[in-house]
């Protein structure tokens, strides 16, 4: 099975919702930012801060052709992953994409809660990177719109797959 990269805003619910779709489509989970703080020792936000941005995207571009090496791998990305270098091309050429797109008033009432993203700490930054990254996101292979209650996003987004893959997934039990 191709690799499937869950790409989209902070506050999206990539890492939320990541491993639960890799355990219903049988495929291993992996979340670029996780990976990155393991391997770096250092989180992307505190990355950012310290190195500067550039150093972040450096860092994503090196471990997307790492990943391309493997196959099976349902990967959550952090939410600029997609946008900087020739990532989104190449992910599109090897691999399948799926965005999950929400409104960035929806997004910020997520994240004033939860850890600070230093490029998008404010409703306005945040909106500004959703018009600057939209382009790039709507790209993916499949798109589900956002749903407020995590259950139902859940299913949309495994449905979406499935609907996406026809064949590929019937009878899939842990080996492509
Ligand atoms: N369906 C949902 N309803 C309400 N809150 C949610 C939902 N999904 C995720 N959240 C909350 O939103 C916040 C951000 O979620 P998450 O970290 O999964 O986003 P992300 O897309 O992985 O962001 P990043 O791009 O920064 O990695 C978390 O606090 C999470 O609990
Ligand atoms: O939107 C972004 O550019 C980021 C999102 C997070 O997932 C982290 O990767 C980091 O905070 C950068
Ligand atoms: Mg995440």
């Amino acid at each position: 099975m191709k690799n499937i990269f869950i790409i989209g805003m902070p506050g999206s619910g990539k890492s939320t919702l990541g491993r639960s779709v890799a355990e219903a489509l049988h495929m291993d989970f992996l979340d670029t930012d996780m990976k990155i703080s393991e391997n770096e020792g250092l989180t992307p936000e505190e990355i950012i801060m310290i190195h500067g941005e550039e150093k972040l995207r450096a860092i994503e571009h090196a471990l997307l052709l790492c990943l391309l090496e493997k196959e099976n791998l349902f990967i959550s990305t952090g939410g600029g992953f997609p946008v900087h270098h020739d990532n989104m091309t190449i992910m599109k050429e090897r691999a399948i994409t799926l965005y999950i797109k929400y409104p960035a008033e929806v997004l910020w009432e997520r994240l004033e809660k939860d850890r600070v993203r230093p490029l998008s700490n404010s409703l306005p930054s945040l909106t500004q990177l959703l018009e600057e990254r939209s382009e790039v996101y709507e790209k993916a292979d499949i798109t589900v719109i956002g749903e407020e209650e995590a259950g139902a996003n859940l299913r949309n987004v495994i449905r979406a797959i499935k609907d996406y893959l026809g064949d590929e997934t019937h009878g899939a039990h842990g080996t492509r």
